[in-house]
């Protein structure tokens, strides 16, 4: 778990970078900090890994304030991904990746064999990649190398700072899903910077948005969507809001709502489907949802009925 209570940062000049920043990390789950640049994100992630003292508040992991903890001991148990990958050129991949299991002792064959277990997980074959320098890889390629030196000593925590900011927007799309379905990351709690939307949505439990170093509203999808704290963060979301309603939506959502007949036609979709997946399946057949036992009819009216409904139940009464 970590913890901020009432954390704030000045580095002189006016205004604070971050003010009165308040938020838990649950063990296991991954917050994104989001917002336009220079509102206080990496500063913020900074400061959790000791490489910048707040000036006011405190940081506890665990239980323990992180100002009584030697910076070195508490950074073992952090794995720190740079926006630019901030690997050494003149280390190679394998060198890289095994900076902080050498720093820790771990003996070079214990080394090699969490170097190679890595990058076969990260899809960089080792025979191919290990003795590489980073010059030679492709952005994508930095970017998981990037990744398996924060793995490498198996650190509970991953502290990410716009991990998928340098690449292309394609490449960051299968870069982003190949993360996902990483195991490594399973049971790890992980904070990741973005100012992209979609990227926040996707990769989120919660989103922290910020701006000018303070924090807008912190809460899950459905949440800062439907009941937006202010018109900031309204604001924010505008842009791409249909998508990301369609995507956070699930058909259990908006089931009371789906005033389609028992009828059973085409392919059967559980109730967790998103209302944008089914969508995308309506355009090529016809489909039923199905909850609890109970079928419903669907078709593109009967959802963006049912959408509609749901906003507009939401927005008189408030989220459930
Ligand atoms: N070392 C520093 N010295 C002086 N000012 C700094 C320093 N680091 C950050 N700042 C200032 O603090 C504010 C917040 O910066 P920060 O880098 O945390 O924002 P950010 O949201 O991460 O933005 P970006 O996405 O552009 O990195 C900015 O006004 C920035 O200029």
């Amino acid at each position: 778990m970590i913890k901020l209570s009432h954390v704030s940062k000045n580095f002189g000049h006016g205004k604070n970078a971050v003010s009165d920043l308040s938020f838990e990390v649950q063990a296991g789950e991954t917050l994104v900090l989001l917002g336009t640049s220079g509102c206080g994100k990496t500063t913020t992630l900074r400061m959790i890994n000791r490489l910048l003292i707040p000036d006011q508040g405190d940081i506890f992991i665990g239980e323990k304030n992180i100002r009584e903890e030697v910076p070195e001991n508490l950074r073992r148990n952090i794995g720190y991904v740079m926006q630019n990958t901030g690997l050494f050129p003149h280390y190679t991949v394998q060198e890289n990746i095994g900076v902080v299991p050498q720093l820790l002792h771990w003996n070079k064959t214990h080394i090699r064999d969490r170097v190679w277990t890595l990058l076969q997980k990260l899809r960089l074959p080792p025979e191919q990649y290990a003795h590489v320098y980073p010059q030679h890889l492709s952005g994508g390629q930095q970017q998981r190398v990037g990744l398996a030196r924060a793995l490498a000593a198996d650190p509970p925590i991953l502290l990410m700072d716009e991990p998928f900011g340098a690449l292309d927007p394609l490449t960051r799309i299968s870069v982003r899903k190949e993360f996902k379905a990483l195991d490594e990351l399973n049971s790890k709690t992980i904070i990741i910077v973005t100012h992209d939307i979609e990227e926040a949505f996707e990769l989120g439990n919660r989103i922290c948005v910020m701006n000018e170093g303070r924090i807008q509203q912190l809460g899950n999808a459905t949440e800062l969507l439907f009941s937006p704290a202010n018109d900031f963060v309204r604001n924010f979301l505008d842009k791409q809001r249909l998508e990301l309603e369609l995507k956070s939506l699930r058909l259990l959502d908006i089931w009371p709502y789906l005033n389609g007949t028992g009828e059973t036609t085409g392919i059967l979709l559980p109730g967790e489907t998103s209302c944008w997946d089914t969508l995308e399946n309506l355009t090529t057949s016809a489909a039923t949802a199905i909850f609890r036992g109970e079928n419903k009819h669907l078709d593109g009216n009967i959802l963006m009925n049912a959408i509609t409904a749901f906003k507009k139940t939401v927005s008189q009464h408030g989220h459930a």
